[in-house]
C-alpha cells in the first residue's frame, strides 16, 4: 500500500513516458511506496513492493496511437523529420511525420507551439503529422533513428537545435529586504522601458497583495504562495513575449528558484532575471520609510523579515545592486543594460 503521494515534474513525467512507451530500458528512479500524480492530480504511477506500475500517461501520445493514426491515414512508414524544418524545404516529401523532442516542458510550452508554428509556416501545402515526444532535445535519450522507428516511421532526417526556442519574453524579479529600494528601482526601470518604446507589466507589490494574493499573510507558507503566484503570472506574460517586472521581498532561495523555473519553462533559458537589491539591514532600518522596522523592533509586527524572520541572500542573482553606491537611476539603468544584453 503506497504511503505517500508525490507530484512529478515535467522532466520526471517524460522519463516515465519513455519507460512506459519502451523507448528506453530501465525504469525511472522514483521513491518506494509512493503514488505519483501529474500537475493536474491524475494518478500516473505507483511504486510498491512489486516495483513500478504505470497507471496512465495523460500527456504524451503513445507510439502505438501514432502508428494507428498513420495507418488510418494510409501512410505506410512515412518519412520522418525530428526537430525543426530545414531552411530549404523544397526537397521535403508531401507527407511528413514530424517528431518534436520536448521532454521536460509544459504541455503548452513554447518549444511545442513555436516548433509547430515554424513547420506550419515553412511547409505550406504539405501534409504534416506533428507529434511532441518525451525525449530531450539537447541530450537525447535514444538515437533519432530508433525514436522514429518506435513511432512507425521510415527514412529519417533531423535538425534539432539543442537550445529550446525562446519567445524573447522576460521576467525581472527584484528581491531584497523591506526598504531596500526594490519598488523605487522597479518603477524607474518601468519608466525607462516605456521611454524606450517597450511594453511592460509591473506586478506592483501592493496590488499583488490586494488582488492576486489577497488574504495571505507573512508566514513562510503564505510568502511562498505569494512569490510562486507572482512567478506564475510573470511566466504567462513572458511566454507570450512580454516583459514582467516584480519586486517582492521573496526571502526564500527555494521559492525564488521555483519562480525561475516557472518562467524559464515557459519562456526559455535566460528569461528570468533575478536582481538582488542588496541594501544592508542597517541602511533599510535607518530609512524606515513606513515605520515598520521600529514597530517590528517593539514586537508589534511578528515575523518581520530581517528582524524576526529570515532573508536568504541570493547566490544566483544575475545582478546585485548596492544602493549605497548606486543611485536609483543608475541601478535601473544597470538592469536595463542587462536586459539589452550589454
Ligand atoms: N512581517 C512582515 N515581513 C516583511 N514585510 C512585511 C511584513 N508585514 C508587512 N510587511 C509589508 O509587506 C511588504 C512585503 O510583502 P511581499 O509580498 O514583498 O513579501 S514576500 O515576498 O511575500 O515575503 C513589505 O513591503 P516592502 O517594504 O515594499 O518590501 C512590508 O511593507
Ligand atoms: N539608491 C537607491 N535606490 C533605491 N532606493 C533608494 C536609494 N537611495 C535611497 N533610496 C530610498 O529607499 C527607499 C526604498 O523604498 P522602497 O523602494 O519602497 O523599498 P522596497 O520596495 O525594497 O521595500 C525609498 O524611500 C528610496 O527613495
Amino acid at each position: 500500500m503506497a504511503q505517500n503521494r508525490m507530484r512529478l515534474t515535467h522532466a520526471q513525467l517524460a522519463d516515465l513516458a519513455r519507460h512506459a512507451f519502451g523507448l528506453t530500458p530501465g525504469a525511472p528512479d522514483l521513491p518506494a511506496d509512493t503514488e505519483f500524480e501529474d500537475a493536474e492530480g491524475v494518478l500516473v504511477a505507483v511504486t510498491s513492493g512489486d516495483g513500478l506500475s504505470v497507471r496512465e500517461i495523460p500527456r504524451w501520445r503513445s507510439p502505438d496511437s501514432v502508428r494507428a493514426e498513420l495507418a488510418r491515414r494510409g501512410w505506410a512508414q512515412p518519412a520522418t523529420w525530428v526537430g525543426q524544418p530545414p531552411d530549404d524545404v523544397s526537397g521535403l516529401p508531401d507527407r511528413l511525420l514530424v517528431l518534436l523532442p520536448v521532454a521536460g516542458t509544459a504541455p503548452d510550452s513554447v518549444a511545442i507551439s513555436l516548433g509547430a508554428a515554424v513547420w506550419a509556416d515553412r511547409a505550406v501545402g504539405r501534409e504534416l503529422v506533428i507529434v511532441p515526444v518525451p525525449v530531450t532535445a539537447g541530450d537525447p535519450e535514444l538515437p533519432w533513428l530508433e525514436l522514429a522507428a518506435a513511432y512507425g516511421a521510415g527514412p529519417v532526417a533531423s535538425h534539432v537545435d539543442p537550445r529550446p526556442p525562446t519567445t524573447g519574453g522576460r521576467a525581472v524579479m527584484f528581491t531584497g529586504l523591506s526598504g531596500a529600494g526594490k519598488s523605487t528601482i522597479a518603477s524607474r526601470l518601468v519608466e525607462l522601458l516605456l521611454e524606450g518604446g517597450h511594453t511592460v507589466t509591473l506586478l506592483d507589490g501592493d496590488e499583488v497583495r490586494t488582488h492576486l494574493s489577497a488574504g495571505l499573510g507573512f508566514s513562510k507558507a503564505d510568502r511562498d504562495t505569494n512569490v510562486r503566484r507572482i512567478g506564475w503570472v510573470a511566466a504567462q506574460i513572458a511566454k507570450h513575449g512580454g516583459l514582467a517586472v516584480c519586486a517582492p521581498i521573496a526571502p526564500y532561495a527555494a521559492t525564488r528558484a521555483d519562480a525561475r523555473r516557472l518562467v524559464e519553462e515557459q519562456a526559455g533559458p535566460g528569461s528570468f532575471v533575478l536582481v538582488h537589491v542588496a541594501t544592508p539591514l542597517e541602511e533599510c532600518e535607518a530609512r524606515d520609510r513606513k515605520g515598520l522596522y521600529a514597530r517590528a523592533r517593539r514586537g508589534e509586527i511578528a515575523e518581520f523579515t530581517g528582524i524576526s524572520d529570515p532573508y536568504e541572500e541570493p547566490t544566483d542573482a544575475e545582478l546585485t545592486i548596492d544602493t549605497r553606491s548606486s543611485s536609483v537611476d543608475e541601478s535601473a539603468r544597470l538592469v536595463l543594460a542587462h536586459l539589452a544584453g550589454g
